[in-house]
């Protein structure tokens, strides 16, 4: 069955845990090592490979003297610093042996958040890969505080792949997969080797991370996965601990968890909307505003607007939250803060009366507008 899941794949996304390459000692080369090599025979059969790569925090806390998980962001960030210069010595010195290049690609959530900084790291990824670079990325954590983080690298690994347009996401973990409960509380724990949707109930089978070294667990790969189908991209999840365990994904042998990709993908640029960019505000709407953007695919019309909140200007992302204050979709707006606050409840009629202009009838126009909310993907436009 993976034999014709993965015969069409050209272009792929590896993320590697902080589990997989390191211990509480720090990083473990060996490992470094044997993955790269694995991931240097795939580019010897003309794959891509991008590969997201955690373990800077891990691999630089012990040159700190920091046993455990650094507990502040200082510490994190210095670590990160130390650190991230060592992994990427192993990964060059070991591509190297195999007659690869590598090259350093650190994001911030803000780079993916504005529409310009995203395409110009598409472009520099694009470009590494079209000269046979294998781009290593990890989020720039000597720059970022946890306000504005991606939240873990299980999601950067999602918006990379949607980002390079992957055919597929592997993520290696320090597990063999998705089991229906936590395996390492519950040693009756079973593995489901396929997922064909990740609902909600799906979601809240996955637990924590327990580790010293990982931070989103098996919820964050699920939440990656289901953001990754959304693209179209299939997800599998493996023991990055397991020998060779790469090349044995590619000679297509049944191991770990796949997540099907969606039916329904969102486009490129709803994916960045819903995920990547970061909104700035938000609006109320009413019950028949709500049923028009979610049900009959309506764009956003002032009529609808109750309430706003926050501080944006035309051409930000904007939440669009129901009466009880539950977002159900994102979009970019048409009209800043000020704005909304004199057209909303007003008829589209109206807007060129009470502004003295008008840019264009809908607040957020369907094609910038897509429905967050946990429904159907058929129902997603
Ligand atoms: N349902 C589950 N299936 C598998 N692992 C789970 C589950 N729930 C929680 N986990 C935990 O998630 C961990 C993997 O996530 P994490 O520690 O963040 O690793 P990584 O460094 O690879 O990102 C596993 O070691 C396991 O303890
Ligand atoms: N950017 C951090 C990794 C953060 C992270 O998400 O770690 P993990 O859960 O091991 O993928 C680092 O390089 O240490």
């Amino acid at each position: 069955m993976r034999n014709a899941l993965f015969a069409h794949v050209k272009r792929v996304v590896i993320k590697i845990g902080s589990g997989v390459i390191s211990n509480a000692a720090g990083l473990e080369n060996d490992r470094v090592a044997s993955i790269s090599e694995d991931i240097c025979r795939l580019l010897k059969c003309g794959l891509e490979v991008v590969v997201v790569s955690s373990g800077a925090v891990a691999a630089g806390k012990g040159s700190l003297g920091i046993v455990g998980r650094p507990q502040t962001i200082p510490q994190k960030q210095a670590a990160a610093a130390i650190g991230q210069t060592r992994i990427m010595r192993e990964y060059r010195e070991t591509f190297q042996a195999h007659d690869y290049n590598v090259a350093q690609v650190l994001l911030t959530r803000d780079d993916l958040s504005n529409r310009r900084r995203y395409l110009n790291a598409r472009n520099t990824v694009m470009t590494l890969l079209e000269y046979g670079v294998t781009p290593i990325v990890n989020e720039n954590d000597t720059v970022v505080v946890e306000e504005i983080r991606f939240g873990d690298n299980d999601n950067l690994s999602a918006l990379v792949a949607s980002l390079v347009e992957a055919d597929l996401l592997v993520i290696l973990s320090d597990v063999d997969g998705f089991y229906d409960r936590d395996p390492s509380a519950d040693p009756l724990a079973r593995l489901i080797p396929l997922v064909e949707r990740v609902t909600p109930e799906i979601e809240a089978m996955g637990g924590d991370s327990h580790g010293v070294l990982g931070t989103g667990g098996m919820r964050s790969k699920l939440k990656a996965a289901k953001r990754a189908a959304l693209s179209g991209i299939g997800t599998l999840i493996v023991n990055g601990r397991t020998p060779h365990i790469v090349t044995r994904v590619f000679a297509c042998e049944e191991v770990g968890t796949y997540v099907l990709p969606a039916q329904c993908k969102l486009t490129a640029k709803k994916h960045w909307i819903a995920f990547s960019k970061k909104p700035r505000g938000k609006l109320l709407i009413d019950a028949g505003g709500k049923r028009a953007v979610l049900y009959r695919g309506k764009s956003l019309l002032p009529s609808g607007i109750i309430g706003v909140d926050g501080g944006f200007e035309r051409g930000d992302a904007v939440r669009l939250c129901d009466q009880e204050g539950k977002e159900f979709a994102r979009g970019i707006t048409s009209y800043s803060l000020a704005e909304i606050l004199r057209i909303m409840g007003k008829q589209c009629s109206q807007i060129e009366q009470v502004l003295g202009y008008k840019y264009r009838d809908e607040v957020i126009c369907r094609d910038d507008l897509v429905v967050t909310a946990d429904q159907e993907e058929e129902d997603r436009q």
